[in-house]
């Protein structure tokens, strides 16, 4: 087991948004979660990243207690992308050197230089490495901080809503990224997803969260149209395509 949830509960003030979520995530899997707005899909990723501490309950990767882990060593097992980033004043390129932060002890090292070439390169970013972000589009953003993510090398990656800002083709090529990225380098990715079919596509395992706990926990196969009605109130039609759930609201 790479990431280990146990019994989190976390509170706005006098408000429990996460009552108790449990769950374990192995290396090379991607998990996504799901689940309407407001249901805590992004408290949990913010408490996993230690942003947020929670007044219950234990968080693991692999040996290690995230309570027992310093900045650093947190950087070098977890990178986050959130759902809404800042553009500062600097280049695509310093930005994704950024992720190296935690490895760097002096100075940059051709190491560092050569993941965050490898990585520009991933991501389609090479012929903009010397914009400043402030002047990118929205899903050019989004992918410099994906980038930057992944020149961290973490064991543990988490996605607040990876696809936001990008074009289909990106969604696709990102998604399918991650996902070999996850199972080449044995590391978990965990994902917050609203739109399910691509989350069906790309991810291993599924937690769909309704009022602050995770509802219903399970590999694609298992997801009915019952428990899609359940969680967000709508009925849908699941088909098949490639032995892919495709779930269409009816
Ligand atoms: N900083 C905050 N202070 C107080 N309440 C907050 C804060 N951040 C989030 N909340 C509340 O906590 C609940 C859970 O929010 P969260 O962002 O985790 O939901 P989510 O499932 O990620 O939603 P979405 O799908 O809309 O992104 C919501 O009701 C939200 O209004």
């Amino acid at each position: 087991m790479i990431l280990s949830v146990d019994n989190i509960k976390f509170s706005y003030k006098s408000r429990e948004v996460l009552k108790g979520v449990t769950f374990k995530v192995k290396r090379g899997e991607v998990a996504s979660i799901l689940g309407e707005n407001g249901s805590g899909k992004s408290t949990l990723l913010k408490c996993i990243n230690k942003i947020l501490k929670p007044k219950i309950g234990s968080i693991f990767i692999e040996k290690y207690n995230i309570n027992e882990l310093n900045s650093k060593e947190l950087s070098k097992k977890i990178a986050y992308v959130p759902q809404k980033s800042n553009a500062n004043y600097i280049t695509v390129f310093d930005a994704v050197l950024l992720g190296r932060k935690p490895y760097i002890k002096f100075d940059v090292s051709d190491e560092d230089i050569k993941v965050v070439e490898e990585v520009l390169k991933l991501m389609e970013l090479e012929d903009i490495a010397f914009r400043y972000i402030n002047e990118l589009s929205g899903g050019e953003l989004q992918r410099v901080v994906i980038a930057r993510a992944l020149a961290q090398e973490p064991r543990v990656l988490l996605l607040d809503e990876p696809t936001n800002n990008l074009d289909l083709r990106y969604q696709l090529k990102i998604l399918k990224l991650i996902r070999e990225i996850t199972k080449i380098k044995n590391i978990a990715t965990i994902m917050v997803m609203h739109d399910i079919n691509l989350a069906l596509r790309f991810s291993d395992k599924f937690l769909f969260m309704k009022d602050g706990i995770i509802y219903y926990e399970g590999e694609k196969n298992s997801i009915t149209p019952e428990i899609i009605e359940e969680v967000y109130g709508i009925k849908v039609y699941i088909g098949y395509y490639n032995n892919t759930p495709v779930v269409i609201p009816i």
